[in-house]
């Protein structure tokens, strides 16, 4: 990828046909076909649990679909799809404590290739930063970020990485309507400016949300009810007429999103209140017999002109807050269209529009192109056609009629049928010919069989970046690293003092024990804070792979290596403070073992609990699978019971228990070679007057050989428990199959 400014983007012009998507016999969607043309935003609305997720994640490819076909420029997705389009995500998963520039440094480390450093990657990134509107927040914090700079960082993080294509799943959802007006207008921006195709799933947005897209798809129960041009303010055309010529007519008072969603939904007590307004939407047929046709309606596509011209106004939002922002938004966007409108304008000038154009932004030029055959187009002796035939009067009571009588599934596969019959359905499905496909990018354009690799830069530089990140976010908590600190080196005061300056007598050597046994359960442990780490974490390591910032691999090692200093240096300090105050040994190769030992102890406890961390999905889980897995290792550890009274199918715990390593390493190392001086009394009861008899008691052995096999058993032990944590990571949890993630490993 070529590291050019951002600006107009190799066109790529979506087309699907017949889409569907099953799971054991459910049809999530089925039957859905359109396109969406370099230099617009498409919308998919529909009441929740319509389908609008799961189309997204069929035409972005992130889910195959189980029927259907899908082409860019006409051909079918080649493996480099990948460099073409972007994905942003519902739950804007962040590293809270990273600057919105770091955050977009990071990111543009991995999107960008290797080459584009220093300035390059500086301008780059202000670019974005600039198309999205986020300066005045690049230094902040991403929590103390609101909610829409926080999502304009999400798309921004897509755009450094030049997408042809950008998907966004339900960009508005949660912000406040200024917000969410924000977002769709730089989308709609951006679609137009930077020549992109921007496909983005809405719930129910306000009214003037809605003729900011170029093309609405609307979904209900999976099925597509309705693909074409929204709507122009004030204006009854697109997707209004549409649904008039049905038999639904938009009443002035109502939001024509909320209406279009009702009337799917078969909602009707929001009809009563219309109704109770002199309003009248298709709801009820007490409306549409009444005054709906006189007052409520918005103007029919065929008296539109006309009261438009009168000044029928704007669409009038159904609360009073909403119609409050009207007039501000109305400013707001006027001053928007004029930049796009500018923008078209120069874009024609420099002969950069490609075979498809976009429609332009002038409110005139969208009324006319939106005037596709809505109201006439209905395929001959189709319910629609009948119904388009009859007075509005008479055919909003029918329509209710039928949607009363239906039932919600019947009604859905009707509204279906009426858009598959109509000739709306087959414009805005037809599939494109060859001089109106744009010209193919230069990912798309190789043949796809020199498959280049998934990721823009190799291992290293992902786990380079990716340790970099988590040390960043550290930095910024440093009350957490102080802590682990402090918890680590008084903690090991604490249990010096209590065992200190034990005397090398018969109750010494039992203290020893003591001390030993403490002190390593606890070193071991200490890092418990892992056992949340990959809950926590997974979101942001889902999304960045499902994007190819990086693979697996990376965010393992990155996230080991990132532990490591943390967890050897402090372990190193506390095994030093608790050595010297209990008073053992004072033999530098002792010493030097007895550190060697807590440090491996430390780590290998991690392991432990990266492991228990990366098998469970929430904390809650982490919790309940580590505490079991912990209770085992320490009860197996040869300490508080031996292993010939354990149950015969439980001993291979203690076999394998790495607390029973470190604790047999540090006895011998401590027994070994010390006198110990035993009273007569203490003789007569059998005192042993040598540390090696102690430990030939215990059935352990004298000789320092011993430690170094039990360190590589503890080494060993170590890394198995990281391979483990990488499989788990790479497999579990993913979303996507076995099969899919066992594929995803092998490609670099
Ligand atoms: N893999 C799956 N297995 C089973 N059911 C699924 C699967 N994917 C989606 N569904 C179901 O299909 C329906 C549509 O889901 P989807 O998330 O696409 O809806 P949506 O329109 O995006 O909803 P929302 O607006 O609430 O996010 C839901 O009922 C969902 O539970």
């Amino acid at each position: 990828m070529a590291a050019t400014p951002v600006g107009r983007a190799a066109g790529v012009a979506l087309e699907w046909d017949n889409l569907g998507f099953e799971v054991k016999d459910k049809v999530i969607v089925s039957g859905i076909s359109g396109r969406a043309v370099p230099g617009t935003l498409t919308l998919l609305m529909g009441p929740s649990g319509a389908g609008k997720t799961t189309l997204l994640n069929l035409l972005s490819r992130r889910t195959a679909a189980t029927s259907g076909e899908i082409l860019f420029n006409g051909k079918k997705p080649t493996y480099q799809l990948q460099r073409v389009q972007g994905f942003v995500e519902q739950e804007v998963a962040q590293f809270e404590t990273l600057t919105v520039r770091e955050i977009l440094e990071t990111t543009a480390r991995l999107k960008l290739p290797e080459h584009v450093k220093g300035k390059a990657l500086r301008d780059r990134i202000d670019e974005v930063i600039s198309a999205l509107d986020i300066s005045k927040c690049e230094h902040t914090r991403v929590s103390g970020c609101s909610g829409g700079e926080k999502r304009r960082l999400a798309v921004a993080a897509e755009l450094l990485g030049e997408p042809s294509l950008l998907f966004l799943d339900e960009p508005t959802t949660g912000l406040d309507s200024n917000a969410a007006m924000t977002i769709i207008r730089i989308l709609r921006r951006l679609a137009r400016e930077q020549n992109r195709t921007i496909i983005c799933t809405i719930h129910q947005p306000r009214a003037s949300i809605l003729p900011l897209a170029d093309q609405l798809v609307l979904l209900a129960s999976g099925r597509q009810v309705y693909t074409g041009p929204t709507f122009t303010p004030g204006h009854s055309d697109g997707l209004l007429a549409y649904f008039e010529g049905i038999g639904f007519p938009c009443s002035k008072v109502e939001n024509p999103a909320d209406h279009i969603v009702d009337v799917i939904n078969l909602r009707t007590d929001g009809d009563a209140a219309a109704g109770a307004d002199g309003g009248g939407s298709a709801g009820s047929p007490k409306k549409e017999t009444g005054p709906a046709a006189e007052a409520g309606v918005v103007a029919s596509s065929s008296s539109s002109a006309k009261e438009t011209a009168d000044g029928a106004g704007d669409i009038e939002l159904t609360s009073a807050a909403a119609a409050a922002d009207a007039d501000a938004d109305a400013d707001a966007e006027a001053a928007a269209d004029a930049a796009d409108a500018d923008a078209d304008a120069d874009a024609e000038a420099d002969g950069e529009a490609g075979a498809v154009e976009a429609p332009s932004d002038d409110a005139s030029d969208s009324a006319s192109e939106s005037s596709l055959p809505c109201t006439t187009g209905w395929a001959k002796g189709s319910d629609a056609h009948r119904l388009a035939a009859l007075p509005l009067e008479e055919r909003a009571a029918e329509a209710s009629e039928l949607r009363l009588t239906k039932g919600r599934a019947a009604f859905v596969e009707w509204i279906a049928d009426q858009f598959k019959q109509s000739d709306l359905r087959d414009s805005v499905t037809r599939r494109l010919a060859p001089d109106e496909l744009p010209a193919t990018p230069a990912a798309l354009s190789a043949d796809g069989s020199a498959r280049p690799s998934r990721y823009s830069v190799g291992c290293c530089t992902q786990t380079c970046v990716v340790t970099r990140r988590v040390f960043l976010f550290k930095l910024r908590e440093p009350e957490a690293t102080a802590t682990q600190a402090m918890n680590l080196i008084i903690m090991a005061a604490i249990i010096g003092w209590v065992y200190f300056d034990l005397p090398e007598n018969f109750k010494g050597v039992s203290d020893r024990f003591g001390f030993i046994a403490v002190y390593l359960l606890f070193i071991a442990f200490a890092p418990i804070d892992l056992l949340t780490l990959f809950p926590l974490e997974r979101s942001v390591f889902l999304r960045d792979t499902k994007a190819n910032l990086y693979g697996t691999l990376a965010f393992f090692f990155g996230r080991s290596i990132a532990e490591l200093p943390a967890h050897i240096l402090l372990s190193a300090a506390g095994g030093t403070v608790a050595y010297w105050m209990a008073g053992f040994q004072a033999d530098p190769e002792k010493f030097g073992i007895f550190i060697l030992n807590v440090v491996l102890m430390m780590l290998t406890g991690a392991s432990l609990l990266a492991f228990c961390s990366s098998l469970a999905r929430t904390l809650a889980e982490a919790n309940g699978i580590g505490t079991l897995i912990l209770m085992l290792v320490m009860i197996f550890n040869g300490f508080f019971i031996a292993e010939e009274n354990t149950p015969i199918f439980l001993r291979w715990i203690s076999q394998i228990s790495f607390l029973k390593f470190g604790l047999e390493v540090a006895m011998v190392n401590e027994l070994s070679g010390l006198t110990i001086e035993c009273s007569p009394h203490e003789l007569a009861l059998g005192c042993l007057t040598s540390g090696n008899d102690v430990l030939l008691a215990r059935n352990l052995p004298t000789t320092t050989d011993s430690i170094w096999e039990r360190f590589g058993w503890l080494a060993l032990t170590a890394v198995l428990l990281r391979l483990l944590t990488f499989f788990a990571l790479h497999f579990l949890y993913t979303g996507q199959s076995w099969a899919t993630r066992a594929r995803l490993m092998c490609e670099w």
